[in-house]
């Protein structure tokens, strides 16, 4: 299990973007982290993947302490995070990328898998080098493939996946998260603000102004967010004109 305890993170300026976050993961459970924008979600992710260094706080995989792995050491143990804005890499084929990420090489068919499973036809992406190139949302979607093709991740980090995706590509993706999740026995933690990826989460997280908002099972959770979205306020205890009530 993957457990933040009261991670806090500021940025150079001395802004705390992150308030004292705890967190436990469910294990082989689907965990999205949903919010307003600016509230803290990609922070925290990056701070999970290792790319960010919390200022205070720990984190725990399976109870040892993880805080100071950088970010190849936590890849390495099993978390896979694909990035809001994914990298791109001249002279590196969609080919070699999906080999590298499941290490091992990947069959014809095995790639065509995975590229089916984010709406992505092999035969015309398969040598293409990953570079600037690729659309927005080519390049999103080899990035989700990349994270899906690791084989011996434990928990699997999304931010956005959505962000750039037609809709046909979207659905081939609620597909695959779903098989995942029923299938795998991995964590997934996605962080969206997608109602449809919101319906299928085992666990929603709400995280708003560096704070858990509310945690809890999904069935629970999404109600209440639907319904304050109905009536114009944010999942904060703001409304849209950002005064308290
Ligand atoms: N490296 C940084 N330097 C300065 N400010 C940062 C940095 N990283 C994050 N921030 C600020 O921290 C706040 C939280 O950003 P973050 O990306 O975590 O939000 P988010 O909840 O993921 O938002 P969104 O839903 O828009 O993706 C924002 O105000 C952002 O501008």
């Amino acid at each position: 299990m993957l457990e933040l305890k009261n991670i806090s993170w500021e940025i150079p300026d001395g802004d705390k973007i992150l308030k004292g976050i705890d967190l436990e993961i469910p294990d082989g459970k689907m965990t999205v982290i949903t919010g307003p924008n600016g509230g803290g979600k990609t922070s925290l992710a990056k701070i999970i993947a290792g790319l960010e260094v919390p200022n205070s706080g720990e984190i725990l995989l399976d109870g040892e302490n993880i805080t100071d792995w950088d970010i190849t050491k936590r890849a390495k143990n099993g978390i896979a995070y694909a990035f809001q804005q994914p990298v791109r890499f001249k002279g590196v084929t969609v080919r070699d990328l999906l080999n590298l990420a499941a290490e091992r090489t990947l069959s014809e068919r095995e790639i065509c898998s995975v590229l089916g499973e984010v709406g992505l036809c092999a035969r015309d992406y398969i040598e293409r080098d990953v570079d600037a190139s690729l659309s927005g949302g080519e390049s999103k979607r080899i990035e989700i493939a990349t994270v899906l093709s690791r084989e011996n991740a434990k928990i699997l980090v999304f931010d956005e996946p959505e962000a750039g995706i037609d809709l046909w590509s979207f659905t081939s993706l609620i597909d695959a998260f779903q098989k995942l999740k029923n299938e795998s026995g991995k964590s997934l933690l996605v962080i969206s603000h997608q109602e449809r990826i919101l319906e299928i989460a085992d666990y929603i997280v709400v995280i708003a102004d560096g704070n858990v908002r509310a945690f809890g099972e999904g069935k629970d959770v999404l109600p209440q967010l639907l319904k304050e979205e109905k009536e114009s306020k944010c999942p904060l205890g703001k409304d849209k004109k950002g005064e308290n009530n």
